[in-house]
């Protein structure tokens, strides 16, 4: 089956979660425009009354041109649920985010949320995280001594580029080093060496932070439920 049906298929089914008057969380990414474009749907059908939050500016215009109601992060006093999607999620429920240089909206958005949902397809659920390069998000200033550090720490660091060679810039204007590990065994140590790092300003491990993947898959959709 298509990657992007089974993607279509999850964020579809992931609407059902949203209830009238809700403080909604909005991912980034392919899977989550298929759920913007969904949730619109129900928004118009059902007259829901939502108040949503964007992690990105691509999402916020996706969900203004529909007609959803946009809030900054600085303008609410909680979320009620987030729904986004993911690169890579484990059998522990821990993942990496940031493919779309999203991830520290995401995070923070994730991190105000009561509840956090991801829409994947099957293909993303993996026994050990890692094989999707871990986005780290760094400030410009000094970032090849970031970089560097990386090197000696044998992280195999890319900077993350665009197709004409311009270095990636994340909706904060900071820079995106990828890191090439395949396997992240110590998920928890590295996402602590990581933030302990001058420069660095958020990566890509979201860990113990989502309560359930909805995954699209050929044979329909299943919900794993992690608490
Ligand atoms: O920065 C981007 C986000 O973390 C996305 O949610 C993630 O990369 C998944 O994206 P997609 O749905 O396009 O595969």
């Amino acid at each position: 089956m298509d990657k992007n049906a089974m993607k279509k298929m999850a964020a579809e089914r992931s609407v059902d979660y949203v209830e009238d008057n809700m403080i909604l969380g909005l991912g980034t990414g392919s899977t989550v425009v298929y759920m913007v474009e969904a949730l619109a749907k129900r928004v118009k059908a059902e007259n829901l009354h939502l108040t949503c939050v964007c992690t990105s500016i691509r999402t916020a215009e996706q969900a203004t041109s529909l007609g959803i109601p946009v809030k900054a992060l600085n303008e609410v006093d909680h979320i009620d649920l987030t729904i986004d999607g993911a690169d890579e999620v484990d059998d522990n429920f821990q993942g990496i985010k940031g493919g779309g240089a999203a991830h520290l909206f995401e995070k923070l958005v994730a991190t105000t949320s009561t509840r956090n949902i991801w829409i994947v397809d099957e293909e993303k659920v993996v026994d050990t995280i890692g094989r999707f390069p871990l986005p780290v998000e760094v400030i410009p200033f000094g970032s090849q001594q970031v970089f560097n550090k990386f090197v000696k720490e044998g992280l195999n660091p890319e900077f993350r580029t665009t197709e004409d060679g311009q270095r990636v810039l994340t909706d904060s204007k900071n820079e995106v080093i990828d890191l090439h590990l395949e396997k992240i065994t110590h998920p928890h140590l590295l996402a602590t060496w990581l933030s302990e790092q001058v420069g660095v300003v958020e990566h890509g491990l979201f860990l113990d932070l989502v309560n359930e993947v909805v995954v699209g898959s050929p044979e329909g959709v299943k919900i794993l439920k992690a608490r």
